[in-house]
Parts: C-alpha cells; structure tokens; sequence
C-alpha cells in the first residue's frame, strides 16, 4: 500500500515537472459529447494565452499532453517575436477529425474555454477548421480567426504562407546576395493550407519545387498549377523529401522534422517553412549550425496567421496585418546576423531575442494603472 501510494505521489510530480514552465493547464472531459481536450497556457506575461486548437488521434495522454505543452511554449515565442499583446497557449482534441467531429463536441469545448474567462483565446490549427468553431463561439466569445462573415479575419493560412514566402526571400538574400525567389529549388513538404499557397508563390515565380503530400489531391493539383506557371513541380516519395538536391527545405506539414534522421539526410543550405516545433530537441539547431545549413526559427517565419488573428482586437484590418507580416523579412534577417555575430545558433538568438521582450514588459506591468475598459476585447465584451 505504502508503495502504491509513493507511486502514485511520484507520478503526479512527474506531471507537475512536465509543465514546470507553464502556468496552468486544464484537462477537459465531457463524456456525453466524447469530448477530451487539454488547453495549455504557458505565459500570459504579454497578455492573454493565444493559440489554435488541434484535434489529432492521439495514441496517448502523453504524447497530447506533450503536443500541447511543446505547441503553448512556442505561441509565448511567437507572440513576443511578432509583438503582439498575447501570450503563449494552445489546446488539443483527442479525436479523429474524420471521424470524431460533432458541432456539440466544438460548443462544449467552446464551454471550456468560456470557463478560463479570457485568460485563453482559441481558433483553427491543424484538424480544425473555422468551420468547428462557429459551433465554440455559440458558447464564448473568446475566439478568433473566425470567417469574415462572422467577424472575424478570415482564412489565416493566407497570412502564414506570406509570411514563410517573406523568410524564403530573406533567406536567399542571405545565401545567394538577391531576393529573388525564381531560380531555385525548393524541397516542399506538405501541400496542405499552407504549403499549397507556398508552393503556388514559388511556381509564379519561376522556381523548381519539389513536392510531398499524403494526400494525392493535393499533388495532382499543384501539378495543374504548375501547368499555367513558369515553374517546374517534380513529386517526390514522402520518405525522400529530406534528401533532394535542393536549396531550401520548406517543411509545411508537422513537427519534429529536424532530427539526427533528417540532419544525416539534408543537402540543402537552409531551411524555411511553416511547420510548428520543427527542431525535435535544442541540440538539433547546434547540429544544422555545424552542418552549415541555415535554419530560421519557425515561430518566426509562420508567424503571419497569429498576426492576422491577434489584428481581431483591433477589428481586423488585412493592409495592417500585410503590413505587419511584411517585416518577418526583416525580422529573419536580423536573427541570422546576430546568430553570425554571437556565433549563438539562431534558435538561440531568437529566443533571447523574445525572451528580453517579455522580460522587458514584465517590468513595465508592475505598476498600477486605472481600471478602464479592458485592453483585450476582441468582440466587445464589455
Ligand atoms: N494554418 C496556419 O495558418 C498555420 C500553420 N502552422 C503550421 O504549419 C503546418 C501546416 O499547417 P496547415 O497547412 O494549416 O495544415 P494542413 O493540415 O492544412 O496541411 C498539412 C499537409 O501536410 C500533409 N502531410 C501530412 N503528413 C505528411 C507526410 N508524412 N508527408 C507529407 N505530407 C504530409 C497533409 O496531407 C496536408 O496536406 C502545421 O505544422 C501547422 O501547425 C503554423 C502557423 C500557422
Ligand atoms: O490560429 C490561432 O488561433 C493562433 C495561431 C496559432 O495557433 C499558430 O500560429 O500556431
């Protein structure tokens, strides 16, 4: 007995271990509509918790509870590189969203979320759509990323894939001494929301792409495209993406894609794409440094969806957030040339970057100011 309990003691400061950088996690269960979901928040420093909900088929608690808090971590980063007045959270569905999807299961997550009281905002990601969330928002107000016609901004992957064309640019001007995305290559995994609209830009402009999906529809459309471009599309076996003799790799379909695996596999001279948490662990941004392959920071280059989402505060304005998005340009340029200057790897230059940031405001949020109508309204709540 005294054993079971010491185990169980120990479990339970495992968990507390594993979410020792964030603030609050909560476990969501509502049986009657099969509803299992965790929301993370991880840092509310800048403001608000602000991420995309997830609904993946999970094979266990671990490896959601693990998603969620990898994915919440990198909304704080996110938010703080693209200054905006969020922090960082995130949630997932346990489920098959082929299968598990019901407007009840989405109103009684909205419930959930409702029940943190804007302490986390929530809207698509991968195997949601705002489809899902015109259900949630019958029962909170605290989404965003909604369709236009429900006042919202509409479909955000528009902004995330300006935003990784915008980091391929910076890229080659690193690389190459020009901007110009026409006249090179391409290895592009994933063709969903993203990857699709990266792929279509690169086309336009001339290059050659080599392309991977799952999904066969996906691939016979970019082959139409490329059809009534100037570019050129080759697919290529899922397994095989990694090792293309290409220039850039464009990662656009999960995480953990840069590890000892792939590394041993690349031969391209950077890496630039959509994906969220590529680096599988920290050592992995050291081995890329070592190879001479340039990585920029995902957080940075897909940051143009969270832009877009976080302009709803202030009743979206598309000039504004294209405007915005404009500057992860700029932004990717500058961690390459402090990464180069501090010999840091640039993972390690950014976060330092983002981390100054939030240490910054903390300090500026430790005096008192008025009560007045709260700062973070998305939908006049007030
Ligand atoms: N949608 C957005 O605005 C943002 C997306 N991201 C991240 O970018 C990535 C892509 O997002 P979306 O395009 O929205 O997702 P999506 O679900 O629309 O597209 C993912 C694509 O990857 C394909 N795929 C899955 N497994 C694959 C495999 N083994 N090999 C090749 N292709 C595979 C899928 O068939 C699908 O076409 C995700 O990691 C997401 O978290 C990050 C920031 C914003
Ligand atoms: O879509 C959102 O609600 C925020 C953006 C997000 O989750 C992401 O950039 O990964």
């Amino acid at each position: 007995m005294k054993v079971a309990e010491e185990t169980s003691m120990t479990k339970e400061f495992e968990l507390f271990d594993k979410m020792s950088e964030h603030e609050q996690v909560v476990f969501c269960n509502d049986p009657s509509t099969g509803l299992r979901a965790i929301i993370a928040i991880h840092n509310t420093t800048l403001g608000p918790a602000l991420g995309g909900c997830r609904m993946q088929p999970y094979n266990s608690m671990d490896e959601a509870l693990e998603d969620v808090l990898r994915l919440s971590k990198g909304m704080t980063y996110k938010c703080a590189a693209a200054d905006v007045d969020f922090g960082g959270g995130k949630a997932v569905i346990i489920g098959d969203p082929k299968t598990d999807k019901s407007p009840e299961l989405f109103r009684a997550f909205g419930q959930f979320v409702n029940s943190l009281g804007g302490r986390f905002y929530t809207g698509t990601d991968m195997g949601t759509s705002m489809d899902d969330f015109i259900h949630a928002m019958k029962e909170t107000n605290f989404i965003n990323g909604l369709p236009e016609a429900y006042g919202g901004g509409g479909d955000s992957s528009i902004p995330t894939a300006a935003g990784v064309l915008y980091g391929i640019k910076a890229t080659n001007y690193m690389l190459f001494g020009n901007d110009e995305l026409g006249g090179h290559k391409y290895a592009i995994q994933g063709l969903g929301k993203v990857g699709f609209k990266v792929a279509s830009g690169l086309l336009e402009a001339g290059a050659t792409i080599y392309v991977t999906d799952i999904n066969q529809e996906n691939l016979q459309a970019i082959e139409g495209l490329a059809t009534t471009t100037l570019g050129k599309v080759i697919v290529i076996a899922k397994e095989d993406i990694y090792s293309q003799d290409a220039d850039i790799f464009v990662p656009c379909a999960f995480g953990g894609i840069i590890n000892d695996n792939t590394i041993a596999q690349f031969k391209v001279k950077a890496i630039v794409g959509a994906a969220n948490n590529q680096l599988l662990h920290d050592r992995h941004g050291k081995m890329l440094q070592e190879k001479g392959i340039l990585y920029a920071p995902d957080y940075i280059v897909n940051s143009g969806g969270l832009i877009q989402v976080a302009d709803e505060l202030y009743g979206i304005n598309h000039e504004r957030v294209l405007a915005k998005t404009k500057h992860i340009y700029d932004a990717i340029l500058e961690v390459y040339k402090e990464a180069i200057s501090s010999g840091r790897t640039t993972e390690e230059s950014a976060n330092q970057m983002c981390e100054k940031r939030i240490a910054d405001r903390s300090k500026r949020n430790s005096f008192y100011t008025a009560p007045a109508k709260p700062k973070w309204s998305i939908r006049n709540l007030t």
